[in-house]
């Protein structure tokens, strides 16, 4: 028994789920299909969930929101006039949303709503579809499906009590349809999972039904080595570990959402990542055990957008809970750190940029300064980091001096290397705008 979840891109338009369908028909124990909302068509293409947070935004400031509105409606309707299906679906979509619109509801909780309907409309299309070439189908909401979740706006993580209720979904008949990206608090109350999350209700629903493999269809043949939009055509990854694929995720590998292999990893459910239109290629293998070792590096992934608070103090070694402190007045201020590289008198902690307003900024460093009492205090902008990760490094002692070499050879300056505890990965900051030529000249050293 499968689970096969189907991305944004592979659901963006009729000719796409006519592809998807021909998959789901290619293959009787695909049992479990999750769908994401419809996704780009194109470059410059707009996905839904982003249509449905800008038409919340005019509604919210007032502004006229028809346009907006019939954007989102047509998306589907182009859908179901192009699949030969009734346009019952968009029209009662058009009418949700405008219903709950005129809802006494808080920000987030419709922001949460209007998402979800991205997902869920386009759930009930594939299914009707389904039907209509002779397929038994059936959409199953999340709520339903029990898909019970944590109250965090946008940000709902599953809780274990879920996992029950969705097993008891191996006794239905057919195939079962599942929205995507959201579930339901334990009173009933919508929540989405973070952006990508339909990732997650598939690999929930691969945990809970205990399913054979989780297939995660997208429009890449495979996980490649490094982000393809940095490297043209880089080497495929024909397998890989949860957990070199977690960090991965987690560093810049936008394929697949980094949460969303902790519940199939718990069940030790495979996952594959294959091409919705090139389905009969292997794609690249998620599992347990790691088989090859020869590799000490599978992937190199990056990210931009950081900044990093360099603190020194004469004798820190000696003070005891400096950096509890000096954490501490970042969790005052809501700001989560991704690293905390530290010496004798100095220590670093780096954190996503956005998370700093200009004046959260001034607070958090002033309050360090006087609070800490520190020498010296700065902050550096404008920070992207790199990721090599192999569960095959902690074998090898030439690793650090390859990269520092192929770093050295893109002419970058490095602002701060970090070994993860578990020696899957090490960590390099460098300048935004190095950032290309650095991953290019990595991936001649570890993959050419
Ligand atoms: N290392 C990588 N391997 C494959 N794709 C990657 C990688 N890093 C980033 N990507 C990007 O991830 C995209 C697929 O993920 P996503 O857009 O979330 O797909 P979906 O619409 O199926 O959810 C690819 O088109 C590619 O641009
Ligand atoms: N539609 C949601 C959830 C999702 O998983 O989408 P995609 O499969 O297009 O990454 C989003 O855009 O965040």
């Amino acid at each position: 028994m499968k689970v096969a979840k189907f991305g944004g891109s592979s659901v963006a338009s009729a000719e796409m789920l006519k592809k998807v369908a021909n998959i789901i028909k290619a293959d009787e124990t695909r049992k479990f299909i999750v769908v994401s909302a419809p996704g780009k068509r194109f470059e410059d293409d707009h996905k839904v969930t982003d249509l449905f947070i800008q038409l919340l935004k005019q509604f919210k400031d007032g502004v006229d929101y028809q346009d907006t509105l019939n954007k989102v409606v047509n998306r589907f309707r182009m859908i179901t006039e192009e699949l030969l299906l009734p346009n019952d679906i968009p029209n009662d979509l058009k009418n949700k949303i405008e219903k709950l619109f005129s809802m006494k509801k808080s920000d987030e909780q419709l922001v949460d709503e209007l998402k979800s309907f991205g997902e869920d409309t386009l759930a009930r299309i594939l299914s009707d579809y389904l039907s209509e070439l002779g397929i038994q189908s059936t959409y199953r909401n999340p709520k339903e499906a029990g898909i019970i979740v944590s109250d965090d706006y946008g940000n709902a993580v599953i809780l274990d009590e879920a996992y029950e209720q969705i097993h008891q979904l191996r006794n239905e008949r057919g195939v079962i349809v599942i929205p995507g990206f959201f579930g339901y608090t334990k009173n009933g109350q919508l929540r989405t999972f973070p952006r990508g999350g339909s990732d997650i209700t598939g690999s929930i629903i691969a945990a809970g039904v205990e399913a054979d493999l989780y297939e995660n269809f997208t429009d890449v043949s495979s996980v490649y080595c490094v982000n393809p939009k940095l490297v043209p055509q880089p080497k495929e990854i024909t397998m890989l570990t949860y957990k070199e694929m977690r960090e991965l995720s987690y560093s810049g590998f936008s394929v697949f959402h980094d949460e969303a292999l902790i519940p199939a990893f718990k069940k030790k459910i495979p996952v594959v990542v294959k091409n919705t239109n090139q389905p009969d290629l292997p794609g690249t293998m998620i599992k347990a055990e790691k088989e090859d070792f020869s590799k000490p590096v599978v992937g190199i992934a990056s990210d931009e957008g950081f900044s990093s608070i360099y603190v020194r103090k004469y004798l820190m070694n000696r003070e005891l809970g400096f950096g509890l402190r000096l954490l501490k007045i970042l969790v005052d201020e809501n700001i989560s750190f991704e690293h905390a590289p530290s010496g004798i008198d100095d220590m670093s902690v780096i954190v996503r940029s956005h998370q700093l307003t200009k004046e959260k900024e001034q607070k958090v460093l002033k309050r360090i300064q006087s609070e800490l009492n520190v020498d010296t205090i700065s902050i550096q902008h404008n920070l992207a980091m790199i990721m090599l990760v192999g569960e095959g490094m902690s074998q090898r002692i030439n690793v650090a001096a390859k990269a520092t070499k192929a770093i050295a050879e893109a002419t970058t300056n490095i602002e701060m290397i970090n070994q993860g505890s578990s020696e899957v990965s090490m960590m390099f900051g460098i300048e935004s705008e190095k950032l290309q030529q650095t991953v290019q000249s990595l991936y001649r050293e570890f993959f050419e």
